[in-house]
C-alpha cells in the first residue's frame, strides 16, 4: 500500500509541542513531508538507515528529529513565501536532514547535500536540532551553495557564515541572536548580529567578535575567520534593518522585510565566488538601487551600515 500524508504531533528537544507533515507507511509512520518540493526527510543516524527506509515510528518522539524535520519545514516556507524560492536549489531539491550525528557532537553543518545535527555535549551546546536558528543557518548554506556560491574561506567564507547568520535570524525571527535556545555553558548565544562585541572569541585580539573591519581576524583558524569575520558582515545587516549609531556613525534602519529583500538580491544577483566585504557592500548598494530607488532611505541606510563597520 502506498504511503499517505499525515499531519502528526510530536516533542522537540525542550519538550515542546511541535506540529508537521510526516507520512503512514505501511501501517508506520515516517518524518517524510511529500507537501514541500519534492519533499522533506529526517532520519535518524544512528538506526543507519538510509533515507528511504527511515526509523519509523518513535521519529516522533525523537525530539531532535522533530526539531529538526519542524526546521526543514519553516525554512522552506520562508524563502518561498519570502522570496518565491522552491528549496536550496529553487527547483524543489529534497531537504534532508540526518539527526544524533557522531558522538555528542558539538556541530551542525550542511555538507552539500544534506542537514547534519550534534547532540551535543551538553557542555557546550544541547542537541543543536533544536534551535531553529541552527537549522535556517545550515538549510541557508545550500542556497548560498546554488545561488552566489561564496568560497568557504577568508573573506568570501565569512560573507558565506554571515548569509547564513542573516537568513537564520530571519527565519527566527524574534532576536538577533544565533544558537540561543542550544547554549549548555550559559553564555547567551553562539553570535550575536545586534552586538558582535558581546561574544567572547578568544581567537581574536580584543577578545570577541569583530564589529568593525579594523578589528577583523587575520590568520589560518576556522578556514580564515569564516566564523569570526561573519560577525562584521552580521552587524552591518543588523544595522540596515534596526538602525543605530556605531563608531559614531548613525543609521537610520528600514526594517527586517526590506533587508531580507536587499540581501537576498544581493546574493542571488550580484556577488560570485571570490566576493569580499568590499564586494558585499556594492552589492547591497545596487540591489537596494535596483528594488527601492537611488535616493531611497534603504540605498542611504546600506551605505551608512557599511561605512559604520569600517567596509567601503
Ligand atoms: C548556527 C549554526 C552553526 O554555526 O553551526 C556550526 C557549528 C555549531 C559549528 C561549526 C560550524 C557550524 C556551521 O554551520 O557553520
Ligand atoms: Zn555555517
Amino acid at each position: 500500500n502506498a504511503a499517505h500524508d499525515v499531519t502528526a504531533f510530536g516533542k522537540g528537544v525542550f519538550g515542546d509541542k511541535r506540529k508537521f507533515e510526516a507520512q503512514a507507511y505501511e501501517g508506520k509512520f515516517r518524518l517524510f513531508d511529500a507537501t514541500r518540493g519534492d519533499g522533506v526527510v529526517t532520519y535518524d543516524n544512528t538506526t543507519g538507515t538510509n533515507v528511504d527506509v527511515l526509523s519509523i515510528n518513535k521519529m516522533f518522539k525523537d525530539g531532535a528529529a522533530v526539531d529538526a524535520h519542524v526546521n526543514a519545514e519553516k525554512t522552506y516556507d520562508y524563502f518561498k513565501e519570502t522570496f518565491g524560492r522552491d528549496s536550496v536549489d529553487d527547483n524543489g531539491q529534497q531537504l534532508i536532514s540526518a539527526v544524533h550525528v557522531g558522538e555528542n557532537w558539538n556541530n551542525a553543518s550542511w555538507n552539500g547535500r544534506q542537514m547534519s545535527y550534534g547532540d551535543g555535549d551538553g557542555e557546550r551546546f544541547y542537541p543543536l536540532a533544536g534551535g531553529l536558528d541552527v537549522g535556517a543557518h545550515e538549510m541557508s548554506h545550500g542556497v548560498v551553495q546554488h545561488t552566489a556560491g561564496l568560497i568557504y574561506r577568508n573573506e568570501s567564507g565569512a560573507l558565506n557564515e554571515s548569509y547564513a547568520d542573516i537568513f537564520g535570524a530571519m527565519v527566527d525571527r524574534d532576536d538577533w541572536l544565533i544558537g540561543e535556545d542550544i547554549m549548555a555553558d550559559g553564555s547567551i548565544a553562539l553570535r550575536s548580529l545586534e552586538d558582535p562585541s558581546v561574544i567572547v572569541d578568544e581567537r581574536t585580539e580584543s577578545g570577541y567578535s569583530p564589529d568593525h573591519w579594523s578589528k577583523r581576524y587575520i590568520g589560518n583558524l576556522d578556514n580564515g575567520g569564516v566564523h569570526i569575520n561573519s560577525s562584521i558582515n552580521n552587524k552591518a545587516a543588523y544595522l540596515v534593518s534596526e538602525g543605530g549609531e556605531h563608531y559614531g556613525i548613525a543609521v537610520s534602519g528600514v526594517g527586517r522585510e526590506a533587508t531580507e529583500q536587499i540581501y537576498y538580491r544581493a546574493l542571488s544577483f550580484y556577488l560570485t565566488r571570490n566576493s569580499d566585504f568590499s564586494m558585499m557592500r556594492q552589492a547591497a548598494i545596487q540591489a537596494a538601487t535596483d528594488l527601492y530607488g537611488s535616493n531611497s532611505a534603504e540605498v542611504q541606510a546600506v551605505t551608512q551600515a557599511y561605512n559604520a563597520v569600517g567596509v567601503y
